[in-house]
């Protein structure tokens, strides 16, 4: 079981230049479903990342009491709002999303978890599944049939733990990501120091990012990441192989300036434009 490794070589085969006559409308939209009191944070950083990393437009499904947050923090983010204040009780809104984000700072209320249920019933829209969504799938396992196949799940280890139970080894974890992946023909970004990414038989290993990661709401950016390039047309692979690489080399660039410690989530989204102009082979130390 040799992966196939996330370089520059690898990603050149996935990366596609925007066409001149592009608009924002070809661009893609997005919807990052996610916030509860408390964790708002963590849909503002996703929808953030979604948008620096080329979707057309951006739109959070959040409670009530994330509405002046958002609207103030990213003013080109549009924002519908749940009936409830604190949490997400019913999801729904009017426009048609080329992709949707959904778990990011969700929660785990009941109501929510209903909430997941009746969309994941209905939802038509290619997804990536992070964070609280991924605990409430744990929750009920009985819904996981209700995934369209290539649906992207960004579990980081504890959260992938209570998907698929426990492991003795790395071999061992592999083996049953790939049994998982294969029985809901998911793709599974399994991340972690390197992220590795399972679609059924086949193993791909980033070669990008560091130590600087550890750091709250990068697993949120990411989502964002993946989201925007689903939204943009790109394959669920190679959305999911894209986003990884440049999340990862967004702390490579930084690493010099701000060390280990200082980088927060936030230097992520501020690097994606250094990330994708390196693909490019713009030398970002000369911008
Ligand atoms: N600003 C905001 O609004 C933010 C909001 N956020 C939102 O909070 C919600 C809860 O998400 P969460 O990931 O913090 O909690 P949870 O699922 O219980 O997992 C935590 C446990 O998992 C483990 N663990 C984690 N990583 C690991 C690793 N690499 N390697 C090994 N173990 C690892 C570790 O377990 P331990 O090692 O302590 O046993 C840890 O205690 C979610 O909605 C999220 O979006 C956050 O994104 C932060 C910023
Ligand atoms: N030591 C590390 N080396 C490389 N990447 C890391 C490291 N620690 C964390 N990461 C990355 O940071 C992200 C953390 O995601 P997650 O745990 O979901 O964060 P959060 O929920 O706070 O947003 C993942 O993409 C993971 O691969
Ligand atoms: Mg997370």
């Amino acid at each position: 079981m040799n992966p196939i490794y996330i370089d520059q070589k690898e990603i050149l085969k996935h990366y596609k230049q925007p066409d001149k006559y592009t608009h924002k409308g070809i661009q893609g939209h997005a919807i990052i479903i996610g916030g509860s009191y408390g964790k708002i944070g963590a849909v503002t950083l996703s929808s953030k990342a979604c948008l620096k990393t080329g979707c057309g437009l951006v739109t959070v499904f959040i409670p009530k009491c994330g509405y002046d947050i958002l609207q103030i923090s990213i003013p080109e983010v549009m924002v519908v709002t749940d009936n409830q204040e604190k949490f997400i009780s019913n999801i729904t809104f009017d426009i048609k999303p080329q992709a949707i984000g959904i778990g990011p700072g969700l929660g785990l209320e009941i109501e929510t978890q209903q909430a997941v249920y009746k969309f994941l019933k209905i939802n038509k829209t290619s997804l990536v599944i992070d964070a609280d969504a991924l605990n409430i799938l744990s929750k009920n396992k009985e819904w996981l049939p209700l995934l369209l196949p290539k649906t992207i799940i960004t579990p980081h280890p504890k959260e992938l733990e209570r998907l698929i139970g426990k492991w003795n080894s790395e071999e061992e974890k592999i083996d049953k990501a790939i049994t998982f992946s294969k029985q809901y023909h998911l793709i599974i970004v399994m991340k972690g120091a390197p992220t590795r990414i399972i679609d059924e038989d086949t193993i791909y290993e980033n070669t990008t990012g560091n130590a600087a990661l550890a750091t709250a709401g990068s697993g949120d950016v990411l989502t964002g990441m993946i989201t925007s390039l689903l939204a943009q047309s790109y394959e669920p692979i190679s959305a999911a192989i894209l986003g990884v690489y440049l999340h990862g080399l967004t702390a490579d660039i930084a690493l010099p300036e701000t060390g280990y410690q200082s980088f927060i989530a936030s230097d992520i989204i501020t690097n994606i434009g250094k990330a994708y102009l390196s693909l490019e082979n713009k030398d970002w130390n000369f911008l």
